[in-house]
């Protein structure tokens, strides 16, 4: 056995593992399964929003060899549900994400999480990509650093934010400088590869129906891109933002190159829903293996170490 606890926020965990928000996480049947699944460190809730959502039409998820597309639009209980869920779980800390329509609504939400007794780190979702009509926030620079602004009026208590794939690396500057303007506790990098667009040809069709098929891509595929947004975040980011890296993760390779390339923390999304909760007893098997091949002890003993030529 490895010692393979983290520290996020003034919260520790017993290992580096996540599910990806969004993922097993919306209904109470969901989260308690998370709650007695092993080498699952930490529970994060589905997104959030003001009012429950419904969500977009089925169909909203596709499985493919490679990976996922959904386009799930934010279906959700309601802030309420989960507020009230993540003050009653005990099993093992939680993450509380929230999301907004609106900045107005994220404000409301957010609002209402400092007036109450959770103690544990909430996660602004900045970045879904599903909702027809509405942007990725984290795209724009100043809408960010603006709800921003307002949340830190007033929140004292732990928050993160989800971000979307960046690909320009002036990008990458460009958010960095936002956030290191802010007293975040870290950021969750990656979401979904939006607006993807996968073709059934046999059908000579798209294969989820909201926004004639455009959706978020996810697994296998996102790898490199959700490494290199680890890397370069870490790269840019003050040291007192932690980093979840999320996306892509199938191995336990891929969870010790997220961590070498200076991730704390590791969530898991699609390979959930391909393989089951059993996969984070597998990943944590093979990262075990994998230190002990290398000689390593701890997480810190190479996080962020990645090596350049
Ligand atoms: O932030 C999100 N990312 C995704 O890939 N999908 C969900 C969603 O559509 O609800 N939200």
């Amino acid at each position: 056995k490895k010692n393979l606890t983290t520290q996020l926020a003034n919260v520790t965990f017993d290992g580096p593992l996540l599910n990806a928000s969004g993922i097993h996480c919306q209904t109470s049947a969901e989260l308690a399964d998370l709650a007695n699944t092993s080498n699952l460190a930490g529970i994060v809730t589905k997104s959030a929003t003001l009012f429950p959502r419904k969500g977009n039409e089925n169909p909203r998820y596709h499985d493919l060899p490679y990976g996922s597309i959904n386009s799930m639009g934010l279906p959700n209980l309601g802030y309420p549900f989960y507020l009230d869920y993540v003050q009653q779980e005990k099993a093992k800390p939680t993450i509380l994400s929230v999301a907004g329509l609106s900045a107005d609504d994220v404000i409301e939400v957010l609002s209402d999480i400092q007036d109450s007794k959770y103690q544990g780190i909430t996660e602004l979702n900045l970045s879904c990509p599903n909702v027809p009509g509405k942007p990725q926030t984290a795209y724009d620079f100043v809408a960010t650093r603006k709800v921003l602004e307002r949340v830190f009026e007033f929140f004292t208590k732990p928050i993160g934010v989800k971000l979307p794939p960046y690909f320009d690396l002036v990008h990458f500057d460009q958010i960095a400088a936002v956030l290191n303007d802010f007293p975040i506790t870290h950021v969750n990098t990656v979401n979904s590869v939006g607006n993807g667009l996968v073709v059934d040809v046999a059908k000579e069709q798209v294969v989820t129906k909201a926004k004639g098929g455009f959706g978020g891509l996810g697994g296998a595929m996102i790898l490199p891109t959700a490494l290199a947004n680890v890397r370069a975040l870490r790269q840019r980011l003050n040291d007192n933002i932690a980093i979840i890296g999320t996306g892509g993760v199938t191995t336990g390779a891929d969870v010790f190159a997220h961590i070498l390339c200076g991730a704390d923390m590791v969530s898991v999304g699609t390979q959930v829903i391909k393989e089951g909760l059993g996969v984070y007893d597998r990943l944590t098997q093979e990262l075990e293996a994998l230190m002990t091949e290398k000689g390593y002890e701890r997480l810190a003993d190479f996080r962020g170490q990645l090596r350049e030529l």
